[in-house]
């Protein structure tokens, strides 16, 4: 189930006609992804920038407030020559427009497969681009860059939410989700600031797109930035690693982790406070999945139709790390 707004070929027609773009032959309702409603769009003909299926993303979260936060993002990061899915623009340069009551955003298809398992060229890739796009985008964290958009899901958020998952866990769980969170407070407050960037918020492996070609095996997309943010470049990196270097029983897999460490600091190389920082932040970051993940399942599984993924994986890890790391 991935398609909550369904779309006509007329329909279509009519925003194809605003970017004037060539009539669609097809529409295709895409069956992955679990927030937004996704199609592929053929086109009669290609566009005058030779794409010839383009993706239409239907926004169904009411997250329109922040998406010219996303279109600056993905225009700069387009702009750099970075794998990423660059926004239509209408002849009027704007890209956002609405479709059946939604806003609504057109983008080129990009080529490739998401990787099952993450072997380590694709790792390597994955942690180059995360630093290409860290390095890329340090103004968006400037006071008076011109879209705002800070980190939803950081430790303020982890502690204003937490509570409501709490009557769902056994007393040993919520302890530890206490105590995890009063020491992450702790120990972020005295280490103090750490460098940022704009964020993609979610850089799990099925928002990746890979495929082989005659040099070897490419990154040819990285997709879904509609958790981007400005916030701690470690955040990101934790996140990415949590999801490519984990395996479902919590495990840190040893030469993936190497891997994607050794080409993030290749291009940005830790400062002191982010080493120190480092083990905490993939504890919070795995803290911050259990506890999303919750919230669909226990608080709020009807609110946005959204489809559950299972916290116990993030519980898994985070007990990892807690008993590789220590205190
Ligand atoms: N530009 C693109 N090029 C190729 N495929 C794309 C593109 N954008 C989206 N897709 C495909 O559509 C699927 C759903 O897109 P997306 O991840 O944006 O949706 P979502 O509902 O926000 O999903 P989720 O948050 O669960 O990852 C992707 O998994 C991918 O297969
Ligand atoms: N990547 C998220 C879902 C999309 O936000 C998760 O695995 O919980």
């Amino acid at each position: 189930m991935a398609v909550f707004t369904p779309v006509s070929l007329d329909e279509i027609g009519t925003l194809l006609d605003d970017f004037a773009l060539p009539k669609a032959s097809a529409i295709e309702e895409v069956a992955a992804g679990t927030e937004n409603s996704t199609f592929f769009v053929t086109l009669e003909s290609p566009a005058p920038n030779g794409e010839e299926t383009l993706v239409l993303t239907l926004f169904e979260q009411g997250e329109a407030e922040d998406l010219p936060f996303v279109i600056a993002l993905l225009d700069r990061l387009d702009a750099q020559g970075l794998p990423v899915p660059g926004p239509l623009h209408d002849p009027q340069g704007e890209a956002l427009h609405t479709l059946k009551g939604r806003p609504a955003l057109l983008f080129p298809r990009l080529p490739g497969e998401h990787p099952n398992t993450p072997a380590l060229d694709f790792c390597q890739q994955a942690a180059d681009y995360l630093a290409r796009q860290h390095q890329a985008t340090a103004d968006f964290a400037d006071k008076d860059f011109p879209y705002p958009r800070p980190n939803a899901r950081d430790l303020n958020w982890l502690e204003q939410t937490h509570e409501q998952v709490l009557p769902f866990l056994s007393m040993g769980l919520k302890d530890m989700m206490q105590g995890e969170i009063t020491r992450y407070r702790e120990v972020f407050d005295r280490i103090g600031p750490l460098p940022q960037a704009a964020l993609h918020g979610d850089l799990f492996r099925d928002n990746t797109l890979f495929r082989s070609l005659p040099s070897g095996r490419r990154l040819t997309g990285v997709i879904d930035f509609y958790n981007g943010c400005v916030g701690e470049r470690l955040f990101d990196l934790a996140i990415l690693i949590n999801d490519w270097c984990v395996e479902d029983d919590g495990q840190l897999d040893q030469k993936r982790y190497d891997t994607m460490l050794a080409a993030y600091q290749a291009i940005c190389p830790f400062s002191p406070a982010e080493r120190e920082a480092w083990p905490w932040m993939l504890r919070m970051t795995a803290l911050r999945y259990w506890l999303s993940r919750l919230l669909v399942v226990h608080v709020e599984p009807q609110a946005h139709q959204r489809i559950a993924k299972d916290p116990e994986v993030y519980r898994r890890i985070l007990h990892h790390h807690i008993r590789h790391f220590g205190y």
